[in-house]
């Protein structure tokens, strides 16, 4: 993975994932499963990266870590993916019929991940394209996540700013200064503007983080 924000941003991506100690933001942080195979991410709360300028550490205690959570709606996620080895009670939420008949190498996938800690929350036969809200509401309801970071990729992120204020309630987006590929994240059909509420943009180092609201 080539890393397009500078360390001060990665620094306030850290305390935003932080979920205790410094300010309480994000039960869980949601991936996709793209996200997930490309980059194996660690989603978690790392202290040695949680220093302030004078170098002395942001936390005084154990970091409290937000679940990780993949929309994964076929189980492509290996059992030996660092959020697993990480022990940070993983949960991938996804979607297929235990009674099809080509079920057999999902199930057994199934439980390869139970068996490395992994909780599966399977909202069977509903697509996790269309279904957002349900997805919420199930994580909440199961699991008592109230408040979540969306963290990517791109197609996760579109899924949630389609959805407006109805699922979002805080956007923060780093511009790093380079360009990068050809897709982009879309925030609706492409027809019209999504104009966002009470921008407010901080410099970290090279990169711009602006944070708003959607309509
Ligand atoms: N610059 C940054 O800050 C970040 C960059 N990234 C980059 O993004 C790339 C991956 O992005 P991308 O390929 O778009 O993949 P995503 O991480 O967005 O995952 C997409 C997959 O998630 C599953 N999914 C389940 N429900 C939904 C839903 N409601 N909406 C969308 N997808 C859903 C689908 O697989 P299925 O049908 O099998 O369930 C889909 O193919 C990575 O390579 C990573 O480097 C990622 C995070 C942050
Ligand atoms: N490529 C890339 N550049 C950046 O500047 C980013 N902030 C990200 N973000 C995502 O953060 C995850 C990093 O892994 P850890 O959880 O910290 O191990 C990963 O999902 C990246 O996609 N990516």
């Amino acid at each position: 993975m080539h890393w397009l924000c500078g360390q001060f941003t990665a620094l306030e991506t850290q305390r935003n994932r932080e979920h205790g100690t410094v300010v309480h933001l994000c039960d869980g942080i949601l991936v996709g499963s793209g996200t997930l195979v490309n980059d194996n991410p660690r989603l978690n709360v790392r202290p040695e990266l949680l220093v302030s300028s004078d170098s002395t550490a942001v936390l005084s205690s154990a970091p409290s870590h937000p679940r990780p959570i993949i929309l994964d709606s076929n189980l492509r996620t290996p059992p030996t993916a660092n959020i697993v080895l990480l022990k940070n009670r993983p949960i991938i939420v996804c979607s297929f019929n235990p009674s099809s008949t080509h079920s057999s190498d999902i199930l057994k996938r199934q439980s390869d991940l139970e068996a490395v800690g992994v909780q599966i929350l399977n909202l069977e036969g509903v697509s996790l394209h269309d279904n957002i809200p349900r997805i919420l509401t199930a994580l909440k309801s199961v699991y008592n996540i109230n408040s979540l970071m969306i963290e990517g990729g791109s197609r996760v992120i579109s899924s949630f700013l389609t959805l407006g204020s109805n699922a979002v309630d805080l956007l923060v987006v780093t511009v790093a200064p380079m360009f990068v590929g050809i897709n982009g994240v879309k925030a609706n059909d492409g027809n019209s503007i999504v104009n966002l509420s009470d921008p407010t943009y901080k410099q970290f180092g090279r990169d711009m983080v602006l944070v708003s609201k959607l309509p």
